[in-house]
């Protein structure tokens, strides 16, 4: 039984480099948590600070519901696995997940017990007696786990257990390590950088960007309602469509988002429709998902549930079960690694959108404030295009396997409405209507 607390967790190495900044999360008890992120966003420094291994810079790190940073490692009820395994070559695989019960003194015939117990609940009972040189990856990996499980710890902390194995194991083995903590009930904490690990074996995940937490959820959540920008480009494949637009604003009639040579309406009866009034004349990013998006005949009319993109197929990719068309739909599309933190140049601007609100409250007769204020100048990357690389969008389309297309054709598109994303200048998720 194990939870885990950080609270405005940073760390900063003697270069200066922040590797961790200002993190704060709950782990409840016998929960899967994934922290996911590109290399070099931290997750491996917050899993080494909890595991007593590195000291936070700064904030407080509680292991049921205690304070830690006192504890040594030992202490901590903790088992790590890591990438490379690090079992002890020399030892056989029945030293190697015996070796932390001899370690805290346990008996010769008690362990000889626990081991066979743990080793034949990994299927890797047939191989105790061989070294780990003399073993497959992922018999590997099980004797690693073995090893930890052995302790009965309270909570696991793997970091990227399965990066070395080929895809086919991986896929195999990130099954097998998501029930085998479940039927332990042992809370776990799991780095990946790869998002269908993610997606598939958490209870939770939590994403990551240079230090900083983005956006935390069931994997349901996170890919279905992204936080920022970031989140809804790192999620999915292919990843979602990011579309420059600028805002139209008709009181009581639609909301037009002009996406350069052509526009969606979305209805005033749609939830987000006020949310999004507040950036009349200004330009936000709108976010469609491949899965939004369904080829139509080219005479279709746009409505209140979906929209209509003429578009011309750039190219074709064919990956067996469905080919995906990339189109030109003459908009601009945004490159999400210019976003987010670091860019700091406020954007102007936020009389007019003041003034509009004002004017929107007294058309429409409503008191209540707007639940996006913004009062302060924002950080803007839409409006600085020296920090943004923009280029012409290629929108990607799923289609059936091979379809009789090919580039060049006219391809028009229905956009289902309502799983439109939206996101403002700075990145972050523009979220629905009035308190
Ligand atoms: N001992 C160290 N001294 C200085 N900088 C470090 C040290 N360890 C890590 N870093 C830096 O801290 C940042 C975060 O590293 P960390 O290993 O936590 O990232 P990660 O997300 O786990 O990446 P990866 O998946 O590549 O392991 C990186 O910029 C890294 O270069």
């Amino acid at each position: 039984m194990s939870t885990v607390a950080l609270k405005d967790v940073t760390k900063v190495w003697p270069d200066g480099t922040v590797a961790v900044d200002r993190v704060s999360l709950d782990v409840q008890d016998g929960e899967f948590l994934v922290l996911l992120g590109p290399s070099g966003c931290g997750k491996s420094t917050v899993l080494r600070m909890i595991a007593g291994l590195e000291d936070p810079s700064a904030g407080a790190i509680l292991l049921n519901g205690e304070p830690v940073l006192d504890l040594p490692p030992r202490d901590r009820q903790i088992a790590m696995i890591f990438q490379d395994f690090a079992l002890y070559p020399h030892m056989t695989v029945g030293g190697n997940i015996g070796f932390p019960l001899k370690l805290s003194g346990v008996e010769p015939d008690a362990r000889s017990e626990r081991i066979g117990d743990v080793a034949s609940a990994l299927g890797i009972g047939d191989v105790l007696g061989r070294k780990p040189g003399q073993l497959s990856g992922g018999q590997r990996q099980r004797v690693a786990m073995g090893r930890a499980i052995v302790r009965r710890p309270g909570l696991f902390l793997m970091d990227e257990p399965l990066s070395n194995l080929d895809s086919g194991l991986r896929a195999e083995l990130r099954t097998e390590i998501s029930s085998l903590t479940r039927e332990l009930g042992v809370t776990t904490m799991y780095v990946t950088h790869d998002q269908a690990e993610a997606l598939t074996m958490a209870d939770r995940v939590a994403i990551m960007r240079k230090g900083v937490l983005q956006d935390i959820g069931t994997p349901t959540e996170v890919y279905g309602r992204p936080a920022t920008l970031y989140v809804a480009a790192f999620l999915g494949s292919p990843r979602m469509n990011l579309l420059e637009a600028s805002v139209y604003a008709h009181l009581d009639r639609y909301i037009a988002l002009n996406l350069g040579e052509q526009a969606l309406y979305l209805p005033w009866n749609d939830i987000r429709a006020r949310a999004l009034s507040h950036y009349h004349g200004e330009r936000i990013v709108v976010g469609m998902r491949a899965e939004a998006l369904t080829p139509v005949s080219p005479d279709t009319p746009g409505d209140a549930v979906q929209g209509v993109l003429q578009g011309r197929v750039r190219y074709l990719e064919h990956h067996g079960h469905e080919s995906l068309a990339f189109l030109d739909v003459g908009a601009t599309a945004i490159s999400v690694d210019e976003l987010g933190k670091g860019v700091t140049e406020p954007a102007g601007g936020g009389g007019a959108f003041r003034r509009f609100g004002e004017t929107l409250q007294r058309l429409t007769g409503r008191t209540e404030k707007p639940v996006i204020v913004r009062e302060e100048p924002k950080a803007s990357i839409l409006n600085d295009p020296g920090r943004h690389a923009r280029r012409p969008a290629e929108l990607a389309v799923r289609l059936a396997p091979y379809p009789a297309i090919a580039a060049g054709h006219p391809l028009a598109i229905g956009v289902r409405l309502d799983a439109l994303h939206f996101f403002d200048e700075r990145g972050d998720r523009i979220d629905i209507g009035w308190r």
